[in-house]
């Protein structure tokens, strides 16, 4: 199947999954000269105060937060959206090196990781499975992360991560809100896009905040003990987990302004 070595990394996607060469793939380079204000973006809402994690898990490719999908779930609504967005899971992409990771960029810049939060159109589909695939059918929150200071709330997902090492692992991780992760401004980019891991479904509202939150470079090197590889096979360090950014293909980025 799919990874993110030599062999099946983002470069041969494209062979099991022709839609890696569509028109609006994910993540791309922000370039902030070129992005459109629009004026009539409101501020984003996100109502993330009944939250209940259900648990952490290594699902192979990354460490994933997944979250109870319920009525009154954590989610977002406003901002680029018109319908209300349910909160699934959030998981990570990070580097070899603290010098990168991050997946979207910034006029080049690469991050130290990039923090995604999966929600989906609860208001127009019955399912995550079936608003996967639509092309308003999910929305993602991309927060950078880049080394300084200890995150104080990320030491829970840290601390949880020698318990999910393996592919296949997962654990419990209970009431986790992933509010404490939002940097403090919500000024964000947001465009039309994709999964950035096969299936690739171009079926994501990217919101990416303009602003990093803070981690310390011990706190990533917990992410990199991590394994792609299940219990009993070859050792091999998750790490790279991120794809490079994908032509904009003529779409307009737009900003916010909050
Ligand atoms: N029928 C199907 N069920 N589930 C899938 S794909 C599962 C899934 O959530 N994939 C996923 C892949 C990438 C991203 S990301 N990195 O946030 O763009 C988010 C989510 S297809
Ligand atoms: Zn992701």
């Amino acid at each position: 199947c799919w990874g993110y070595g030599e062999d099946d990394g983002p470069s041969s996607w494209h062979k099991g999954y022709p839609i890696a060469q569509g028109n609006r793939q994910s993540p791309i380079n922000i370039v902030p000269s070129e992005t459109v204000h629009d004026s009539s973006l409101s501020p984003l809402i996100v109502s993330y105060e009944h939250c209940t994690s259900i648990g952490i898990s290594n699902n192979g490719c990354s460490v994933a937060v997944e979250y109870a999908d319920t009525e009154q779930g954590p989610g977002i609504y406003r901002g680029p959206l018109s319908d209300a967005y349910r909160l699934k899971q959030f998981h990570f992409h990070w580097g070899h090196k603290d010098w990168h990771g991050s997946e979207h960029t910034v006029d080049g810049k690469t991050y130290t990781s990039e923090l995604h939060l999966v929600h989906w159109n609860a208001s127009k589909y019955q399912t995550f499975r079936e608003a996967v695939a639509a092309p308003d059918g999910l929305a993602v929150l991309g927060v950078f992360l880049e080394t300084g200071e200890e995150h104080q709330s990320l030491h829970k997902i840290t601390d949880a991560l020698s318990m999910v090492k393996f592919k296949g692992s997962n654990a419990d991780l209970k009431d986790f809100n992933p509010k404490c992760l939002l940097p403090k401004s919500l000024n964000y980019w947001t465009y039309s896009g994709s999964l950035t891991t096969p299936p690739l479904h171009e079926s994501v509202t990217w919101i990416v905040f303009e602003e990093p939150i803070e981690v310390s470079k011990k706190q990533m090197e917990k992410f990199r003990m991590l394994l792609f590889s299940e219990e009993e096979e070859d050792e091999k360090l998750m790490e790279n987990n991120f794809r490079p950014p994908q032509p904009l293909k003529g779409r307009k980025v737009c900003a916010s302004y909050n």
